[in-house]
């Protein structure tokens, strides 16, 4: 291993930005469709990898949902869960805050009990397994109804103390963020934290809706933004954090290859970018695998990559105190590494 990825590994990063499901590697999902009698259209692990090439996002999303379709019981959710972490830990990962798709399983009749306490269980093995903190925010598929974005609001009640904030993940072009402006507003008076996936393949003014009616408190890709520059300006300005996902970028055709991604251009224009792995099972790599891509694509050097490592932390929903712990772990990191 080279002295930058061995420096990549070591440094103490947070995840933003991690579609639970998008961590389903097709040896789980085999397994999970044997455990459940689910049949799925492939006939080996390497036929499902085969399968993942796509020309933009909505081709992904088919499979992806497909995918999920194997994941039935609470332990499910579990097993999911911990085959992330335990994955992560090897990269560094200290803290996650992880999404998950609730409509993706109530829809098939999977109870909302099921999903979320197999992940809190998940979790809770994680913490005390590796020591990796973790929240969780639940994402409304915006491909779906306002109506039906409300009613999973409703089903979540009962566990909101589990739940940090919501998001808006699923199909972008035509469904812009106003069509969630309500239900973004009802989470706010619940005391949730609020993201968006927005400009990822959206114009710059979805990131513009995210902004000024639902009133993210960070925004998820983004990338469209700089075409913007006022709008660059003042993500810039008011410190908002942007969870970048370079491997997700390449393998959506968002960005035609990882040495053309713009995330050593978001640091320079001001912008507090992090990078994280959106769906690894399904775009070639983990955190720690995106942060290598990014380095060799882009020449990052050791201090851009604990600047993108600080970012984590700074844009996360932990606490102040834990914040100052996180940011003085990569300083003494950086120190011993230099
Ligand atoms: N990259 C992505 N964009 C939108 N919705 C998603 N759901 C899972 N991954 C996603
Ligand atoms: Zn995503």
């Amino acid at each position: 291993m080279s002295d930058l990825d061995a420096f990549i590994t070591g440094l103490p990063k947070a995840e933003l930005h991690l579609h639970i499901e998008g961590s389903l590697e097709p040896e789980l999902m085999f397994a999970l469709a044997k455990r459940n009698g689910v049949a799925i259209p492939y006939a080996s692990v390497d036929e499902v990898r085969a399968a993942y090439d796509f020309s933009n996002l909505q081709d992904f999303l088919d499979i992806y949902y497909a995918g999920a379709d194997v994941l039935r019981t609470r332990a499910d959710f579990r097993d999911l869960a911990t085959a992330y972490f335990d994955r992560v830990a090897a990269d560094g990962v200290v803290h996650s805050e992880i999404f998950f798709d609730p409509q993706t399983h109530t829809d098939r009749g999977i109870p909302f009990a099921d999903v979320i306490e197999g992940l809190c269980d998940g979790m809770a093995d994680a913490e005390a397994k590796h020591g990796i903190t973790s929240k969780l925010i639940l994402c409304f598929l915006r491909h779906l109804s306002e109506e039906a974005a409300f009613a999973t609001l409703d089903a979540a009640e009962p566990w909101l103390d589990r739940i940090a904030g919501v998001g808006l993940d699923s199909s972008e072009v035509g469904h812009p963020p106003a069509k969630f402006e309500r239900v973004f507003a009802a989470a706010r008076a619940k005391g949730l934290k609020l993201v968006a996936h927005a400009g990822e393949e959206g114009p710059p003014d979805y990131v513009r809706e995210a902004l000024d009616l639902l009133h993210i408190d960070r925004l998820d890709h983004g990338n469209r933004s700089l075409e913007d520059p006022a709008l660059t300006a003042r993500l810039a300005r008011t410190g908002m954090t942007l969870t970048v996902c370079p491997l997700s970028n390449v393998k959506l055709c968002n960005v035609p290859s990882i040495d053309v991604h713009p995330i050593d251009r978001m640091l320079e224009l001001g912008l507090r970018a992090t990078v994280n792995s959106d769906d690894p099972a399904y775009f070639g790599g983990y955190i720690g695998e995106n942060f290598r891509a990014a380095a060799a694509g882009r020449n990052l050097d050791k201090r851009q990559l604990a600047t993108l490592a600080r970012n984590s932390f700074l844009g996360s929903f932990l606490d102040d105190a834990a914040v100052a712990d996180h940011l003085a772990k990569i300083d003494a990191y950086v120190e011993a590494h230099a």
